[in-house]
């Protein structure tokens, strides 16, 4: 299908079907291997059977699903989705009453902060707890989560957890695996928790084949749990899982690998190249100043052709504040990626108002897939499907006056519930705000894409534009009472965080620092350039 010939280490990780580990390094055509292996694996499985697909983001599954998909490939009964939803909707929903206990209500998924303040106080374990959140905890936390369940809660934070317990206690759920999926393959598994790390050790006890792809160096959710061990720890058992390492990368100019390269291994052998495409750029002033001087470089950059569309360019940063600034500054088309506040808060009713406003704000996003969505949240009847698509077709032609209270009134049809006033707070702040609302309508082509570095990962752009280079930002210091030595946050993460941001470009790099920089209370600094800057063996590498 692919329109290249597979190199032969892609060639012999598409052709085993053994447990494997897959360390790829950017662009290197990680997703083309999956996508492969999964199309082969589905031809030979009876319809009722399938793969499991573990993305990192929902944007990944719909893409890795899509691929999967091409040339009417059928995925007979295969799963694509997150860690949290695979765990809310294939082991805790269907198998999660018989040992947690019956619940009063529809089982909801929520943040921690999201539960009612009296619920919490009958919650003293786990609202006093700090620590780790690992599967070992499920005891401790036992009676609470019990508690939690039987008031119509889980939370988001726990999923792995409970997934845990379920799995290895009801025969029932591990049947059900054991009938229905043939694989696991797991997506940037470098990014992977401990809950996680043992559900995949566990379904290859169960008899599942275990497919985990990922890259040490992109590890950059340390502060969320992950850690990158556990790929390690995979690849340190060749006699499970076959180790395969493609690393050629197809999508970087060779200057720019290099440049990456090298901040890991200082002395690492380079690709020859006569031109150099990662350029260090120092302009005088503030983040608003660079925001300026940045509009004038994209103008020029659009203007000598070097990529045809703005939204072939990227600008990375590494703060949600630096988004602001560029925000009030930049004079081209651009459009910020930042938290979608639905997604935020991630419950079937936020789900559902997204997935309503999409349907009302963007053409091709279909009826079908606001079922997609309610069908992850509850069973729908076949004969309730025509009564489901006329509730949902009541947001269609809404003015945006009228839009949020469309939205309300489908999602408690639907549900059977009443929207909480925090929801209908949200859903209205977000209907008057044009800015808000540009979460749910359609990628105008002709935007730069504007975003944090942790946002990045899985993109590419011929251009990027990787801003914040001062120290204390990036790498991130953390001040120490009482000395004066550098003290960085966490200086491996930094330094992935850097390469994933400086992979993401195809064609030019642009790597920004200033003499100024503005911080949280939006004070002048000094902008003194990131340490990066300073690491050996990158002499010679840039312009
Ligand atoms: N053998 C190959 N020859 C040429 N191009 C290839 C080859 N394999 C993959 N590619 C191309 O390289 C690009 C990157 O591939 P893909 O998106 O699968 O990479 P990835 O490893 O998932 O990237 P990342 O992890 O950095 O997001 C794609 O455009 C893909 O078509």
């Amino acid at each position: 299908m692919a329109d290249f010939k597979f190199t032969p280490d892609q060639d012999a990780a598409i052709a085993s079907r053994a447990n494997m580990v897959i360390t790829a390094c950017p662009g290197s055509g990680k997703t083309t291997v999956v996508v492969e292996k999964i199309r082969n694996e589905v031809q030979s499985l009876p319809d009722y059977k399938g793969v499991i697909g573990i993305t990192f983001t929902v944007k990944a599954s719909k893409e890795l699903k899509q691929r999967c998909k091409k040339g009417a490939c059928d995925l007979k009964s295969s799963y694509f989705g997150t860690i949290d939803h695979f765990c809310l909707s294939e082991i805790i929903y269907p198998f999660g009453a018989r040992l947690i206990g019956h619940s009063s209500s529809a089982v909801e998924c929520k943040l921690f902060d999201e539960v009612p303040q009296n619920l919490k106080e009958q919650i003293p374990t786990i609202s006093g707890y700090t620590g780790d959140i690992k599967t070992g905890i499920y005891s401790t936390f036992e009676q609470d989560i019990k508690t939690l369940y039987k008031n119509g809660y889980v939370l988001l934070e726990l999923l792995g957890v409970m997934a845990n317990h379920i799995l290895n206690a009801s025969l029932a759920c591990q049947n059900y695996f054991r009938a229905k999926y043939s694989s696991l393959y797991v997506d940037e598994y470098q990014d992977s928790s401990e809950p996680q790390h043992m559900l995949f050790l566990k379904f290859i006890d169960l008899g599942l084949t275990g497919v985990a792809v990922g890259d040490t160096q992109q590890s950059i959710y340390a502060w969320r749990g992950s850690n990158p061990e556990y790929i390690t720890s995979l690849t340190a058992q060749p006699d499970v899982f076959e180790h395969h390492i493609i690393n050629i990368n197809h999508r970087c100019h060779p200057s720019i690998t290099n440049y990456s390269n090298r901040l890991f291994n200082p002395t690492c052998d380079l690709i020859s190249t006569d031109e150099i495409r990662v350029h260090r750029w120092s302009y005088q002033g503030t983040q608003l100043n660079v925001s300026e001087q940045v509009s004038d470089s994209i103008q020029r950059i659009i203007e000598k052709g070097i990529t045809d569309s703005y939204s072939k360019i990227g600008i990375l940063v590494r703060n949600n504040i630096s988004l602001e600034f560029l925000e009030q500054k930049l004079k081209v088309p651009f459009r910020i990626f930042d938290e979608d506040p639905l997604a935020v808060r991630n419950t079937r009713i936020t789900n559902l108002f997204a997935s309503l406003l999409r349907y009302r704000l963007i053409e091709d996003y279909r009826i079908n897939d606001v079922i997609e969505t309610v069908v992850r949240y509850i069973k729908v009847q076949e004969q309730q499907v025509v009564n489901l698509r006329r509730l949902i077709s009541d947001v269609i032609g809404k003015e945006y006056g009228e839009l949020e209270e469309s939205i309300i009134k489908i999602s408690e049809g639907i549900f059977d519930c009443v929207v909480s006033d925090s929801d209908k707070e949200l859903i209205h702040n977000i209907c008057v705000d044009s800015k808000l609302l540009k979460h749910y309508m359609p990628i105008n082509e002709n935007e730069v894409q504007v975003m944090t570095l942790h946002k990045s990962k899985g993109l590419e752009f011929d251009v990027v534009y990787h801003l914040d280079l001062y120290d204390w930002v990036h790498p991130k210091r953390r001040v120490v009472q009482g000395s004066w030595d550098v003290h960085y946050d966490n200086w491996e993460q930094e330094l992935n965080l850097h390469f994933v941001g400086i992979t993401r470009a195809r064609k030019h790099c642009i790597l920004v620092t200033s003499s100024n920089r503005l911080n949280y209370q939006h004070q002048v600094k000094n902008g003194n350039p990131s340490q990066f800057f300073d690491l050996p063996g990158l002499e010679g590498l840039y312009t």
